[in-house]
């Protein structure tokens, strides 16, 4: 069953004199409990068009549908699909507030959609959302300084599940992490994605992470897809030249340094 569809986006920045096309033409589709990657270099538009379905951009043209129901803009957008659409973003500590406790950042979620918080103790789901993404619960009391990026970002993502979404939407997830946290992040999410029921559609300028969670890959380039399939397919034997040039890009890296294992 289609979760997400977005058909023919695009999005223009820019005056009128001097348009900018930022996404050409997407369409594109997540099933439930699928993960696919959409991955393309700096500036290929995968950021504008993950904000559109996070509600954040509204496109020139172009539709994005969650189960058949229009994804309006943020305050438009009904409270029950704001609640199943939930964003990671890259960097962790930008997006949690330096004053609130931990407890304080998940509770702040059951204010915003009071259909997900739990009947019973707060206290012990709180809990239960750190456990899930590998976090005791003593982090409940401390505060996003005192926390690493990457237990930030397990932060980021309990306060996500919350909510009870359906699809997470990560833009570079994991980009500003070390290369072992990532690969530990990357874990947790393939992880909940089974256990959650979550469908991700993954943003990554990286294809070597993509590699490691999508079921399937997209490639943007200049705001559009060049090329679409199952991940093992496209990565195994991409068709499209701009494909290659970012899988020969991310082998040259891979050479570089240490690879990323899952
Ligand atoms: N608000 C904006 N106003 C003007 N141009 C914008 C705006 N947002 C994005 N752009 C431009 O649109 C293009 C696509 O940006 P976008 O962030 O979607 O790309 P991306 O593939 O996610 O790259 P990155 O990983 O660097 O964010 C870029 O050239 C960017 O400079």
């Amino acid at each position: 069953m289609t979760l997400l569809e977005i058909r023919d986006l695009r999005v223009t920045f820019g005056r009128r004199r001097n348009p900018f096309v930022a996404v050409d033409g997407v369409s594109l589709d997540v099933a439930a409990e699928e993960t696919v990657g959409l991955v393309g270099e700096s500036g290929s538009g995968k950021t504008t068009v993950a904000r559109c379905v996070a509600g954040l951009q509204r496109p020139d043209a172009g539709t994005v549908t969650f189960e058949g129901r229009p994804l309006e803009r943020v305050g438009r957008r009904p409270a029950e699909l704001q609640r199943a659409v939930q964003m990671v973003f890259q960097d962790p500590r930008s997006s949690l507030n330096p004053r609130m406790s931990i407890a304080a950042i998940i509770g702040e979620a059951w204010r915003t959609h009071p259909s997900a918080a739990p009947d019973g103790d707060r206290h012990e789901a709180v809990t239960a959302l750190l456990a899930d993404v590998g976090l005791d619960a003593d982090v409940a009391s401390r505060r996003p300084g005192d926390l690493s990026g990457g237990q930030c970002q397990r932060v980021s993502i309990a306060r996500a599940l919350a909510v009870k979404p359906r699809l997470l939407v990560c833009d570079e997830a994991v980009s500003a992490l070390d290369v072992s946290v990532q690969a530990q992040i990357l874990r947790l999410l393939v992880d909940l994605r089974r256990t959650h029921h979550l469908a991700m559609l993954f943003i990554s300028h990286d294809l070597g992470v993509v590699h490691q969670i999508a079921d399937r890959v997209a490639v943007m380039r200049r705001g559009q897809i060049v090329e679409e399939g199952p991940a093992t397919e496209v990565l195994a034997a991409p068709k499209h030249e701009y494909t290659r040039a970012l899988l020969d890009a991310a082998l040259d890296l891979d050479d570089a340094g240490p690879a990323v294992t899952a």
